[in-house]
């Protein structure tokens, strides 16, 4: 039945886009919904900056994936590399998360990605979603998001798997996991870091509307943790993170597991069911188009 409502038309996009864009925008004109261009990052600088301060055992890791930190498969290939070498260096205890693009902490994953793709690269891509996914919800360190900007979709799931939340006190900003908008689907995995963060029937509610949440909005239903001004956002990520450091280690450790052990153990048992569904799902003509117009749509509000 969701399937059938997410491919009955292209309202979903359609609508996220005429009644609200992230920043308050709106479509203007007719939009084409071929895409003969789209301004990639293809650079070869590092999409991750790793800053380590030994003495304090914690790492910044700034998202530096021009222009929106979208999550592409480069960039999340990179990103778990990154977070495993951190992981297993034993005098790395934490690792504060944060965005170097003005505005954005993470468009979420790349479009681009899901968009006129072969069967398998898009498994390989979903493939690098869910290693990022894993890595970060399991990971033995403490990780604060220091969210300095709009984290849509798969921006708000990375922000999701972190231990605590500093969201920039910006009313242009917003977070959400907006897929219904997009006439996709977020899947379960995704459902269950929502549930286990704010709760069953907040979810729902969320993901069905696909609601993107001021900061305010965000604080009041527990998706973030504090606001501050966006100037103070890493020194308040670094003072939270001594505070959660001064709690012995293997405690923490062991706690975190048993609150995200039964989610992550589902996904573990149906990687590959779940690959497979993703590839039939984003594959599909209806799909392929809403995506396309809604692309067209991104860069068409800016004219
Ligand atoms: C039955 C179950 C089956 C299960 C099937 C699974 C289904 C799939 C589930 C997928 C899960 C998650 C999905 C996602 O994460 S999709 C991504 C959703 N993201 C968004 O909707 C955000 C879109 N972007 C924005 O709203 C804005 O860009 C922004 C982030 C608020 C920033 O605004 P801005 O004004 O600063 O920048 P803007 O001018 O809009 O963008 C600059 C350029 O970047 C391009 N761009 C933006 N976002 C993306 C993106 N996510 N991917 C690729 N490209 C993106 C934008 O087009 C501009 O490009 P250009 O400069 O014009 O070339």
């Amino acid at each position: 039945m969701a399937l059938r409502g997410a491919f009955r038309t292209r309202c979903g996009l359609l609508s996220l886009l005429s009644q609200r864009l992230p920043h308050g925008n709106h479509v203007r004109g007719c939009v084409s919904p071929f895409l003969s261009t789209h301004r990639r990052n293809n650079s070869t600088a590092p999409k991750i900056k790793v800053d380590f301060d030994q003495t304090a055992g914690v790492s910044i890791m700034t998202l530096q994936n021009p222009p929106v930190n979208s999550l592409s498969l480069d960039f999340l290939t990179e990103f778990c590399s990154a977070l495993e070498k951190l992981e297993m260096d034993k005098s790395c205890r934490g690792v504060i998360l944060t965005s170097g693009q003005p505005k954005v902490f993470s468009a979420g994953l790349d479009i681009m990605e899901m968009y006129g793709k072969s069967p398998e690269r898009c498994g390989e891509f979903w493939r690098a979603v869910q290693e990022m996914w894993l890595k970060l919800y399991s990971s033995n360190m403490v990780i604060i998001a220091a969210i300095n900007g709009s984290s849509p979709a798969g921006g708000c799931l990375m922000s999701m798997t972190c231990d605590y939340r500093i969201m920039a006190d910006n009313p242009r900003y917003s977070i959400g996991l907006n897929e219904t908008q997009l006439g996709i689907v977020a899947p379960f995995w995704f459902k269950e870091t929502m549930v286990n963060t704010v709760g069953h029937r907040t979810t729902e509610i969320a993901l069905q509307l696909g609601q993107l949440y001021s900061p305010t909005e965000a604080l009041d239903i527990g998706l973030v943790d504090k606001l501050v001004p966006e100037d103070q956002i890493i020194t308040t990520a670094t003072q939270t993170m001594t505070k959660w450091l001064a709690v012995p280690d293997h405690a923490r450790q062991i706690t975190k597991s048993m609150m995200r052990k039964p989610t992550i153990d589902k996904l573990m048992s149906k990687r590959e069911p779940d690959i497979q569904n993703f590839v039939s799902f984003i594959t599909k003509d209806p799909i392929q188009k809403s995506l396309g117009l809604y692309l067209a749509m991104l860069k068409k509000r800016k004219s």
